[in-house]
């Protein structure tokens, strides 16, 4: 459970740690501010991606799913510093779909968390899978991370893309070139 408290205490210790007077009148909201912030970045620690995909409709048709594109916030869990980028997830339904603004509350409920990319991309898609139940799921992301690139080894522009296959993806090749081709379109 987030602890406003304990956060706002934090924050006041990491500025006296950086040299800085908590006390000086720009500073004096900050830590209040950083909690409620703290609140909404790290929401999905208080979520379950099984509130938003429980409810399905029935569908005849079994074709692959996209929806890409969807815009994601994370928190790199070694630096506390954001990723962000653009989540892609395909699905195969096994006779049931989601509502199409599920897929992009799921990543919510998983990004809004201090997270590897690795670890968030395989969250999404294993929640897919579980309440769900489709035949398959893939899920991309591509993200920059701001510990590549506003410190250490500074690299501006490099892009981190990682996969999550489920399900029917795991051996069909085809299913998976389909996902690329529907991805280019
Ligand atoms: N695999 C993976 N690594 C990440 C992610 N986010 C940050 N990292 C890496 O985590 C690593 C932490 O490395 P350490 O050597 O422990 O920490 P560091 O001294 O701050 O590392 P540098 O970033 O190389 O300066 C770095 O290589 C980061 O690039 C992520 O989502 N996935
Ligand atoms: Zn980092």
């Amino acid at each position: 459970m987030i602890d406003e408290e304990k956060i706002k205490q934090g924050i006041r210790f990491l500025l006296e740690g950086i040299g800085e007077d908590a006390d000086r009148e720009g500073l004096l909201e900050t830590p209040d501010r950083i909690a409620r912030m703290y609140r909404e970045l790290y929401a999905g620690m208080e979520e379950s991606a099984k509130d938003h995909l429980l409810k399905t409709f029935h569908v005849d048709s079994n074709e692959m799913v996209l929806e890409k594109d969807i815009t994601f916030y994370s928190t790199c869990e070694h630096h506390l510093l954001p990723f962000y980028g653009k989540a892609h997830i395909a699905y195969i339904p096994d006779g049931k779909v989601v509502g199409l603004s599920k897929l992009a509350r799921t990543v919510e409920v998983f990004a809004r968390r201090l997270q590897l990319q690795e670890q968030l991309t395989g969250q999404i898609a294993d929640a897919l899978m579980q309440y769900m139940n489709p035949k398959g799921v893939l899920v991309m992301l591509e993200a920059e991370h701001m510990c590549m690139t506003m410190r250490g080894i500074k690299k501006p522009g490099s892009q981190t893309v990682t996969i999550a296959r489920r399900g029917v993806f795991l051996d069909s090749p085809v299913l998976e070139n389909r996902f690329f081709h529907m991805m280019e379109r």
